[in-house]
Order: structure tokens, then C-alpha cells, then sequence
């Protein structure tokens, strides 16, 4: 909410609430009231580190103003802390009738995080809430889509879906920016780079996404599960960007959200006109009309009988939905763009135990797998789509896990074999080579 962005009102930031908690939503209210009071303080300031919690465990400078707002955030934080310990969200924690409404949702008969209709919740509402010192607020806008055990979710690709339903009908702005919620935004600055992309006329026809490399905070000196992944979101990436573009990581994403909608050149069609990606909504988000169609396009049922998650939206059938994505917008004839600034854009969590370390590569393996031996695998659909230099790119991440295997013969057949005395490496004096690179 705090990006240098002009005019804010155009700012409208979504979140996703996959676990339908009362707990999450309560720290979202907390956050757009703390909100009014830190967007005028970072702005006044001049702030770089406009992540609170950034911000104050860096050097900043003490004084009255920092103090007190310190002191707000810390007993916003306490609050929020207070409401997760004690597992809801008591009355003393509710401030009048219409959130004591908002919270009543979670309340009704049989409502799991499985089971539950859809809540869409506006926090924020830009034209309508200002900040302390008049000027407006970004839209916030708090989303649990529907789900019941008969419907598949889909995981996250299904999340990101219905976001960009409940987006389209609500404000839908034409550029996105898709943020993991272990990350934060580390440079005001950063929309500005992606729309320079973006207006750029060479590019605009062909642009689906902008991609800001994965960067963490917390890393470990000596990062011994090697999480950091250079190789995956630096490296690489560079590399892919000198050709059709890099891949799509899931998150630090800005995308054009026509790309959503089928290739550059052939439109998909969404059931409803006000999900065309051109409409322009004229009606307040708060409208009873509004509401109404975002509940509708939130709900289990909307996606049946449609392309939804096969030619429309973040693809479903891999558990690693950004690879999958991106490997399909290329095979469509999307370009995208690597931007990676000195200052990173966005920081993340890392994985920093073994366990979560081994079921991060399970989960990415399986995903990747699933792209490697389906009907568009890159050895068959991607190389006739898109070339064999940029298609040999894709196809060394889908059968990546493959690795595996040459791995742990290497960790094992050493050991066993030198406990049973057995030779598997030449001697040096059989190998005729070795003497020949002597000789030279
Ligand atoms: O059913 C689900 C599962 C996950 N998420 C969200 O997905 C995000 C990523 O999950 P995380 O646990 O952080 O997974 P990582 O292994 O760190 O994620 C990496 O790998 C994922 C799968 O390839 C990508 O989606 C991520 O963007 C990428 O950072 C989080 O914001 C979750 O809230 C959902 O919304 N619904
Ligand atoms: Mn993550």
C-alpha cells in the first residue's frame, strides 16, 4: 500500500485467505487502521524501508515522530499476537457493529477452512478513506473463496484465480503484481520499473510479465540447504531473458492481466463481459451489484464448464503452478522480461530447516514431474511451440528432478563399495588417457 505510486486512489491491493481465518482478517483491519497513519509518515519522510518491521530493526533515526509511531505498531503487533494466542477474536477486540457483522461470518454452522462460502470483504476503500492527513488510501480488499469437499481447489493456481475474478469485477486494473505472503516489498519504487516495461511500445504487443528475481532475507551465513537458488532465480533467468523471457517464480510478478485471457493474438473469452480484461468498472466497490458478482465469481462453481486453469488463469495440473504458467504463456507466444535491480525488489522467507527444505523439493519435484510427462511436456508440445534454444530452457526445469537419481547413486555406491573392497573408479596407471595428458 505504501508504494510511490500516483495517484494512489489506482492502487487496489487484494489479499488471499486460502485458510478462510477470522485471525487473518482481523490482522488485515489492524493493518488498514495502522495504515492511515504510516503511508503519511513514510511519505513525509521519505522512507526506503516502508515494511514496518524492516524498518524498525534498521538504523532509523529516534526521534518524537519515529517514537510514537513505533509505539503504534508495536501495540498493533501485541494486539494481533493477543487475538492469534487466544485462537479468535474476542468482543473486547471488536469495535462496533459492523465488524462484530464481518466477523459473524466465520461463526456459522460447519464452517472449516475446507468448507466455507465465499467472503469478500473491502477494508479500504480509495475515493472514501483518507489518511490522517487527507490524502487517499489504496483500495484493501480481504478475499476467502468458496470451498467444499465435492469441488477441487486447485491449491494456489485455484487461489490466484479466483483473486483475478474478484479483481476483474471490482476494480480491474490491467496490471498485476503477484506477492507470496512470506514476502515483503523492499524498494517504493519498484511499479514504476515494471511499467516501464509495460509502456514500452516494442515490447507491450507480446509482454505477459515482468519478473523481479526471488531474494531472501534471513539467510543463513553459510545457507547450508542451499536455498537461495541463485542458480534458479538469477542465473538462469538472465540467460532465458536473452531469449523469450525468464519463467515465472510466483511471486514478485508483474503481469499484464490480458495475458490471462488466451495468446496475443486470439482472445479467450470469459463468461461474463465484466471479467474482458478491457472493461472498465464504473461502479463503486462497494456496490450491492458489485458484491453481489464478486461472491458469484469466488464461488466453487463458477470455473465449471470452462477453461478456467486450461486456457484461462494460472494453469492447474502441477503442483509448481508458476513454472507451469509461465512455460505455457511462452508456449502461446507470450515474451517476458527480467528485471533485477541492485536494490532488491521484494525479500522473502527462506526455508531454514531440513524438513522444510525436503518437503519444498518434494513438493517441487512432483510439480515439475507432472509437467515433464503430461500432454505438454517440452519434449513434444513446448519444442514445437517455442524452439528448441528456449524449449532446451524449460525442459531442463520440468526434468530437473531427474537429478535425483545420478545423486544419490553417487552419495551410496562409493561408500558400499569401498566397505566391500570392490573398485568401480579406474586406477590411475590403467587409464591410457591419463598418460597421454602426461606426455603433452
Ligand atoms: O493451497 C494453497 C497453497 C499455497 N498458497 C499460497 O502460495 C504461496 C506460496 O507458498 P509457500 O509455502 O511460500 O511455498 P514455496 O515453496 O516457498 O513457494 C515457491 O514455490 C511455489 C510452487 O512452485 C510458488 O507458488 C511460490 O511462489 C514459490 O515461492 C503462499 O503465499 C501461500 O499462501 C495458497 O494460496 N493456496
Ligand atoms: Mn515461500
Amino acid at each position: 500500500m505504501a508504494y510511490d505510486y500516483y495517484p494512489i486512489e489506482k492502487l487496489s491491493v487484494y489479499l488471499s485467505d486460502d485458510g478462510g481465518s477470522e485471525l487473518t482478517l482481523f490482522a488485515f483491519m489492524e493493518a488498514a487502521k495502522f495504515a492511515v497513519y504510516w503511508l503519511p509518515f513514510c511519505r513525509e519522510n521519505n522512507i526506503i524501508e516502508r515494511c514496518p518491521d524492516a524498518y524498525f530493526s534498521s538504523s532509523y533515526t529516534e526521534n518524537s515522530e519515529t517514537q510514537k509511531i513505533k509505539l503504534m505498531y508495536e501495540s498493533m503487533k501485541t494486539r494481533i499476537e493477543n487475538v492469534i494466542e487466544r485462537g479468535k477474536v474476542d468482543e473486547d477486540y471488536i469495535n462496533n457493529d459492523e465488524e462484530l457483522q464481518d466477523f459473524t461470518k466465520f461463526s456459522i454452522a460447519g464452517f472449516t477452512r475446507h468448507n466455507h462460502p465465499s467472503i469478500v470483504q473491502v477494508l479500504l476503500e480509495s475515493g472514501k478513506d483518507k489518511d490522517i492527513t487527507g490524502h487517499g488510501m489504496p483500495n484493501l480488499i480481504y478475499l476467502s473463496r468458496e470451498k467444499n469437499k465435492s469441488s477441487p481447489h486447485h491449491f494456489k493456481a485455484g487461489a490466484l484465480n479466483a483473486l483475478l475474478r474478484v479483481s476483474g469485477i471490482m476494480t480491474n486494473a490491467p496490471i498485476i503484481l503477484k506477492l507470496d505472503c512470506d514476502m515483503y516489498s523492499n524498494d517504493p519504487s519498484t511499479p514504476q520499473r515494471a511499467l516501464c516495461y509495460f509502456l514500452d511500445q516494442t515490447l507491450w504487443p507480446k509482454l505477459a510479465f515482468v519478473q523481479f528475481p526471488q531474494c531472501f532475507h534471513e539467510l543463513n551465513e553459510a545457507d547450508i540447504y542451499a536455498s537461495e537458488m541463485k542458480g534458479l532465480f538469477h542465473t538462469n533467468a538472465m540467460g532465458m531473458d536473452g531469449l523469450s523471457g525468464p519463467n515465472y517464480v510466483g511471486t514478485g510478478c508483474f503481469f499484464r492481466r490480458r495475458a490471462f485471457f488466451g495468446c496475443p493474438s486470439s482472445f479467450e473469452q470469459p463468461k461474463i463481459p465484466e471479467l474482458f480484461p478491457d472493461h472498465v468498472v464504473n461502479k463503486p466497490i462497494q456496490a450491492h451489484e458489485i458484491s453481489r458478482q464478486a461472491h458469484y465469481v469466488a464461488s466453487c462453481n463458477y470455473e465449471d464448464e470452462s477453461t478456467w486453469g486450461s486456457k484461462m488463469g494460472f494453469r492447474y495440473g502441477s503442483l509448481v503452478e508458476d513454472y507451469y504458467t509461465g512455460y505455457r504463456l511462452q508456449c502461446e507466444g507470450w515474451k517476458s522480461i527480467f528485471c533485477s535491480p541492485k536494490r532488491p525488489a521484494f525479500l522473502g522467507d527462506i526455508p531454514i530447516s531440513l524438513y522444510e527444505v525436503v518437503s519444498q523439493n518434494k513438493r517441487w519435484s512432483v510439480g515439475l514431474l507432472e509437467v515433464a510427462f503430461s500432454k505438454y511436456s517440452p519434449l513434444t508440445f513446448g519444442v514445437r511451440s517455442m524452439g528448441f534454444v528456449m524449449d532446451h530452457c524449460n525442459a531442463h526445469y520440468a526434468f530437473w528432478p531427474i537429478w535425483s537419481i545420478p545423486i544419490i547413486l553417487y552419495a551410496f555406491i562409493p561408500q558400499l563399495t569401498l566397505l566391500n573392497g570392490v573398485t568401480i573408479f579406474p586406477k590411475r596407471s590403467n587409464v591410457e588417457i591419463f598418460g597421454d595428458f602426461e606426455k603433452c
